[in-house]
């Protein structure tokens, strides 16, 4: 008898399997394909950082002929694809089999049919124990879409193994699957369009974030917005899509499927363990990451909450304390930032002015940040959204490196903090975090310069000094 199962061996499994086999735990870990690691460093987070940092590098050399650089020569996807790879097989390494079986992990390949409450057959084994967690992911969304079986078509499980680089490139959807990776297809030279079925790209981004997005990357790329796409022939090069009620039909070299996740739940007889799902398939989980079977829990994508790396990991901090002790601590999501890894970047923290009625919005312009002027990386804006009182509510950001140099408003929201506390440091000049001082130098500014404060340091001047 295990004292701990987990099923799934990617962001959220491996946090609870190191966790739980480090505090002791008997654990075991159960996972289908023949390495560990999950989409992330598959399909997911690791490659499409490693392609996007190639296609800016293509991009910057091809745009340096300001200094006298004209850089020409043919892009060789399948030399990209090795580098990208390659960042893949090091960061393997850490996630490792012999490397969890080391820390006391039993990893067992395969996927596991539930048997009972808490029994699971896996290949030849049946395995028992006190609690399991279901860590399967989630995966590529098929739409309804006529002709789509039949058609070959590119999808993150695909894309990094490609050799050949197409002239045009027709995406299914703009989310941040879409959009990182059809920017970074733009930027190698290929002819872009993303399809949209809604009417904005970045559908969970501030409005004016997705508006400022769209109006750069459309430098890049093709938008068709309010376009669903119901039909595809030719084996995937002409695609049919509705806008304004109407067909219509683009051709293309080639397609990539970008609309959505579906969480992995099939074939696990789920229903035997008394596990309930959503209405859109996903795990039902209470804050505690409890499924309606309270010894079983679910964590990261499979549960549809945020579907972030990083949040998996959270989730699996959680339950390593909830499973094994017992306990009830519950998960929060309000301080929990995300970006979208485009060019410039998005960052994304907290409520959208959308989501809240009544709101202090503070912005700045990079173009007023010294080191953008520097730089010639003056497009996006830095807006931080607070309550009445100056309590940090929402913090969002498109720029260069804006994934980066936001991070210090997330300390900052963690302890319920005031925005004036982003100027409670000192910003070694001429930095990019910066912005945070100027965006929060106009809370000062409205408090000092503006009402009272004015009045009564004129009249001290006047007498005292
Ligand atoms: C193209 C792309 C880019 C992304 N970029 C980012 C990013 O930059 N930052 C970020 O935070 N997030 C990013 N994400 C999201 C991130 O990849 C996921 O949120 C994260 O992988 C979820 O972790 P997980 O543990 O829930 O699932 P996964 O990491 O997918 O792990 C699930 C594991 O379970 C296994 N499994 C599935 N079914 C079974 C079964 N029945 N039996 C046994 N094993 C099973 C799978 O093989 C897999 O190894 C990206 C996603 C995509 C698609
Ligand atoms: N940088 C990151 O952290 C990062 C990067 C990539 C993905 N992710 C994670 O992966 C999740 C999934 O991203 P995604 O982009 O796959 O999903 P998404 O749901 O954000 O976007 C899919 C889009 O496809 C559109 N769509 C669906 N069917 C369509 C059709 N038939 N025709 C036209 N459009 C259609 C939808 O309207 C939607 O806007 C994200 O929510 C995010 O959590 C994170």
């Amino acid at each position: 008898m295990y004292d701990i199962i987990i099923i799934g061996g990617g962001a959220g499994g491996l946090t609870v399997a190191s966790g739980a086999a480090s505090l002791g735990a008997k654990t075991a870990l159960i996972e289908k394909r023949e390495s560990l690691g999950g989409d992330c460093l598959h399909y997911g987070c690791v490659p499409s950082k490693a392609l996007i940092e190639a296609a800016n590098e293509i991009h910057t050399a091809r745009n340096s002929s300001y200094a006298g650089i004209d850089a020409s020569g043919e892009v060789d996807l399948g030399k990209i694809m090795e580098r990208v790879n390659r960042s893949v097989e090091t960061i393997q390494e850490s996630d490792s089999k012999e490397r969890f079986e080391t820390m006391g992990v039993d990893v067992y390949k395969g996927a596991p049919e539930f048997l009972g409450d808490r029994k699971l057959k896996v290949e030849g084994d049946i395995l028992e124990a006190k609690k399991i967690v279901i860590a399967t992911g989630s995966s590529v969304n098929k739409p309804p879409i006529e002709g789509l079986d039949a058609a070959d078509y590119w999808t993150n499980e695909t894309v990094f193994q490609q050799t050949e680089l197409p002239r045009s490139l027709t995406f299914i959807g703009a989310g941040p699957v879409g959009l990182e990776i059809a920017q970074a297809f733009a930027r190698l030279g290929c002819d872009v369009t993303v399809l949209e079925g809604g009417n904005t790209i970045l559908k969970k981004e501030d409005p004016s974030i997705r508006d400022k997005a769209m109006e750069i990357l459309s430098r890049e790329i093709t938008f068709i917005t309010e376009a669903r796409v119901e039909k595809v022939s030719d084996g995937g090069k002409k695609v049919y899509y509705t806008k304004n009620g109407k067909e219509q039909s683009l051709e293309t070299d080639k397609l990539f499927l970008a609309a959505g996740r579906k969480p992995n739940t099939e074939g696990m007889n789920l229903t035997e363990t008394g596990v309930v799902l959503d209405d859109k398939g996903f795990v039902h989980v209470d804050d505690t990451m409890r499924t309606a079977n309270p010894h079983v829990f679910a964590i990261g994508d499979v549960t549809g909450h945020m579907p972030f790396t990083h949040v998996a990991g959270e989730h699996g901090k959680l339950v390593v304390q909830n499973a094994l002790y017992s306990l009830k601590r519950k998960m929060s999501y309000e301080t929990i930032p995300w970006n979208t890894y485009t060019t410039p970047e998005i960052f994304h923290l907290g409520k959208t002015r959308e989501e809240v009625e009544e709101a202090y919005v503070y912005e700045t312009r990079l173009n007023e940040v010294d080191r953008f002027v520097a730089e010639h990386a003056t497009e996006g804006f830095v807006k931080i959204i607070t309550d009445r009182k100056g309590k940090i509510i929402g913090a969002h950001a498109i720029g260069k490196g804006a994934g980066d140099w936001m991070q210090p408003v997330v300390a900052v929201m963690n302890r319920g903090g005031h925005i004036k506390e982003l100027s409670d440091m000192v910003y070694p000049y001429p930095n990019h975090p910066a912005a945070l001082e100027a965006v929060s130098g106009q809370y000062w500014r409205l408090k000092l310069f503006s009402g009272i404060a004015p009045v009564l340091s004129r009249r001290y001047l006047k007498w005292f000094l």
